[in-house]
């Protein structure tokens, strides 16, 4: 007797949408399904049961999965299947039954349409909306026929076949073509449509040019030779997930966990192209650039040769985004993959250079305030202390550090592109000053800054790349051979050098320093998958820019890339978002310039709240009503809210509010390495803490006018405009970087004055928080309700 083959089962994204749409309990009961079916597909209590053809290789079948949902699969050899849909209730069967299953002809991938419902969707909204329905329009029949586009509608430029050749699904076609506003397109998407259909119709909607279109979401879908009849092909895409491994099958269920397994195609190339060197992911807030990072590491380990090593770097700007790498590294490629991995900030990796360099003692860096209050000491002791010191303080880190001046006539020379112009004496003046600044710090007791110890560590790392280059240079002279490699070391004095690192990955790459760059930079050889860093410039709250290509980095033409599509945020909470940096410049973390355009979402929601306090203790009165209020109310676990706030001394008074307030709120602070993931309680931190985290719902306290921008950056304004740009600029970044953590709801609070940077209508739209208090305000929980 030969043994049965093993039965396959392959899930498509599609069907992930589906299981997020049910209960924890109907998931597990989908789930539980699959496994019986991948154990034994004749047993009987499977209930499969033969639909129609799919085509000449392939069949439909539904399967009942008590007690009330119905699975649609296709059967395209004895033992594999792929699970197309799931529905519930008792019209489980007949939904399934009607559904349009196709091949999408460009992306090859299968496809599931429910024209009843989605033109349902779209009719309903235009009754609601009183806009009137085109005459003559019918239903749908379950082959589409070809429907004229009205003058007025939203698509009314481009044709079916453009339409199609662009990825759409031609069965939604007659309901496109009924379309006449952006909020019937909503009410489409609402419902469970292709991923490539949706990307394309959201990017033209926003009146993108069909060429591009093409080339930024068809062709990165494209599948050469997708042929839309043949079904065992499709069943075989590499966007359909395997779920032999139960991991897998565990985060199907969980929408949060749903990076793990499908990467958006563009995602994807990014994560596994061969890049002749360097490459540059940018990107707004929550297009998944730090997904991308994770799978480019598994993907790099995934290449290496077996060995006990970590050759792959994988960095970030502080310790606590490194440990959320960590644990996110951890559940995509698990211990096989950590294990050949090194995780670390750049800072910790700085210190850690610096620490094993015998010859180096530069003694602990000065934490928090110390800098700043370690140049207010040496101005108070000079005659030029009519300087200032945060000047001093940017001068000397993004000047002089960042240009390696280690004596005056270095410094002299430098040219301080976009920064206020200093006469040649004071420069002199300026560097008697940072001379007195490094004898403080030489101590004793002998002390340091961070930016002292990376540009130290890029110094040490930069000596040995310069040695590994003379020693690869002397062996291409001599010819290369293995033999002459061992001559080589022992002529140059000891073992062959080498660099700690194959490929280096980078996140948050925007907040590293001119020393940063240079230490990586120096850490790893030049080659193939050098170095691959994500970031986004508008999120910049830290460094100033930093030219890439100055640093030896070259992400030239396709090695630099731009997702545009948020995976986090809704629509309007990005529009509002948006609107704080509108009209100002970002780089590109090179030469070039980078904007927001074509930045969307793919999801909906409610408009961002507005709460207007008359003072800070009335404000965060309202704020722990609202937080008990969504918890109690709408259920929200405390942990999956946040507030942040300008400063720690924010922090720590809305802690105690909080929880001594008439319904105390357990409260957790974000601190410097960060917050472990599961202890209950509202996170409470900086804005600067948010950095790189997301919440369901984000609370920004404190925008007032006078705290957001702070007030002290006010005297720039006519002594240094160039620094009052660049303040304002950050104070800007800050804001969008915390508003855009948010993933349902955002609610921005103040007292007094609102700050520059709300909306212009802002007073109209704002709610009053002392009459939330009395209880005779409006009611907080209009867009709690929705997404509850
Ligand atoms: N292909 C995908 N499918 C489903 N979810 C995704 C996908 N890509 C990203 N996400 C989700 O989107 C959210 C944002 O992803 P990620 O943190 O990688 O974005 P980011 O660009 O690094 O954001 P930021 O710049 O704001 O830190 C996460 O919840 C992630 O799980």
């Amino acid at each position: 007797m030969t043994p049965r083959a093993s039965t396959r089962v392959i899930m498509s994204k599609q069907v992930q949408q589906d299981l997020q749409r049910l209960s924890h309990q109907a998931n597990s009961q989908v789930i539980d399904f699959v496994r019986r079916l991948r154990e034994d597909r004749a047993n009987r209590s499977l209930r499969l049961e033969p639909l129609r053809a799919a085509g000449a290789n392939g069949d439909l079948l539904i399967a009942a999965v008590p007690p009330h949902h119905a699975v649609l699969l296709l059967c395209t050899e004895e033992s594999r299947f792929t699970v197309l849909a799931v529905r519930e209730g008792a019209q489980a069967h007949e939904e399934l039954s009607r559904l349009t299953v196709s091949i999408n002809p460009v992306s090859g991938l299968p496809e599931v349409i429910d024209q009843v419902r989605a033109s349902d969707n779209v009719l309903a909204f235009s009754s609601q909306s009183g806009e009137k329905e085109p005459a003559g329009a019918a239903r749908p029949q379950h082959s589409p026929a070809p429907v004229t586009a009205l003058p007025s509608a939203l698509f009314a430029r481009i044709g079916d076949d453009d339409l199609a050749g662009l990825g759409v699904s031609r069965s939604l076609l007659p309901s496109i073509r009924r379309m006449t506003s952006r909020e019937q397109l909503d009410a489409l998407l609402v419902d469970n449509v292709p991923e490539l259909t949706r990307d394309v119709l959201l990017a033209l909607a926003e009146g993108t040019p069909v060429e591009h279109v093409r080339r930024d979401i068809t062709d990165a879908w494209h599948t050469p030779d997708a042929d839309p009849e043949d079904w065992a092909g499709a069943a075989r895409h590499p966007g359909l997930v395997s779920t032999d491994d139960d991991a897998v099958l565990d985060a199907l269920g969980n929408s949060f966990e749903a990076w793990r397994l499908f990467l958006h195609p563009e995602q994807r190339r990014l994560a596994t192209t061969r890049f002749k060197g360097s490459a540059k992911v940018t990107g707004g807030p929550g297009t998944g650039k730090t997904v991308v990072a994770l799978h480019r590491v598994r993907h790099l380990v995934s290449l290496l040769p077996p060995g006990h090593d970590r050759p792959v770097l994988l960095t970030t700007y502080n310790t606590s985004l490194a440990e959320d790498l960590r644990q996110r590294l951890r559940k995509l490629g698990g211990d096989d993959v950590l294990k050949r991995v090194r995780i670390e900030s750049v800072e910790a990796l700085a210190r850690r250079i610096v620490a094993e360099s015998p010859s180096v003692d530069l003694g602990a860096p000065l934490q928090d305030d110390a800098p700043m209050d370690l140049w207010h000491t040496v101005l108070a002791e000079s005659e030029h202390g009519h300087y200032d010191a945060d000047f001093l303080d940017d001068e000397f880190r993004h000047v002089i550090l960042a240009n390696q001046c280690t004596r005056y006539d270095r410094y002299r020379g430098v040219s301080r592109p976009g920064r206020a112009r200093i006469t040649v004496k004071q420069k002199r003046e300026i560097w008697e000053l940072v001379e007195a600044y490094r004898a403080h710090l030489d101590g004793p007791p002998r002390r340091t800054t961070f930016d002292l110890v990376a540009a130290e560590a890029a110094r040490i790392a930069g000596e040995r790349k310069r040695e590994y280059d003379r020693f690869l240079e002397y062996k291409e002279e001599r010819g290369g051979r293995d033999l002459i490699h061992r001559e080589a070391a022992s002529l140059m004095g000891g073992s062959a050098p080498r660099l700690p690192f194959r490929h280096i990955v980078v996140d948050e790459a925007q907040d590293l320093s001119a020393s940063h760059w240079r230490l990586l930079r120096a850490l790893v050889p030049e080659g193939p998958n050098d170095i691959f860093l994500v970031g986004d410039a508008h999120q910049r709250i830290y460094a100033h820019r930093s030219v890439l290509s100055h640093y030896g980095i070259r992400t030239p033409g396709r090695a630099s890339r731009r997702l545009t599509l948020s995976y986090r945020t809704t629509r309007e909470i990005l529009g509002s978002a948006g609107g704080l940096l509108a009209g100002q410049p970002f780089d590109d973390m090179d030469l070039g310039d980078d904007t927001l355009d074509g930045y969307r979402s793919v999801l909906t929601g409610r408009a961002p709240e507005y709460w207007y306090a008359p003072d800070w203790q009335t404000e965060q009165r309202a704020l722990a009503a609202m937080l008990a209020e969504r918890h109690e109310k709408y259920g929200t676990p405390y942990e999956a809210m946040a507030v942040a706030v300008l400063d720690r001394t924010a922090a720590a008074q809305l802690a105690y509010t909080l929880a001594t307030s008439d319904h105390p709120v357990p409260v957790i602070e974000i601190k410097s390495d960060g917050v472990s993931e599961n202890k209950p309680g509202v996170r409470i931190g900086t804005m600067h803490r948010f950095k790189g985290l997301e919440f369901q719902r984000v609370f920004i306290a404190g925008v007032s006018e006078g705290q957001v921008p702070h007030q002290r950056i006010e005297p720039y304004r006519l002594t240094n405009p160039d620094r009052y740009r660049q303040e304002e600029q950050r104070a800007r970044s800050l804001v969008f970087v915390a508003a855009t953590r948010a993933r349902d709801e955002l609610v921005v609070t103040w007292n007094g004055r609102p700050s520059r940077f709300l909306p212009r209508n802002v007073h109209k739209i704002a709610h009053s928080a002392a009459s939330l208090l009395k209880g005779d305000g409006p009611p907080s929980s209009s867009s709690a309700s929705s997404v509850a």
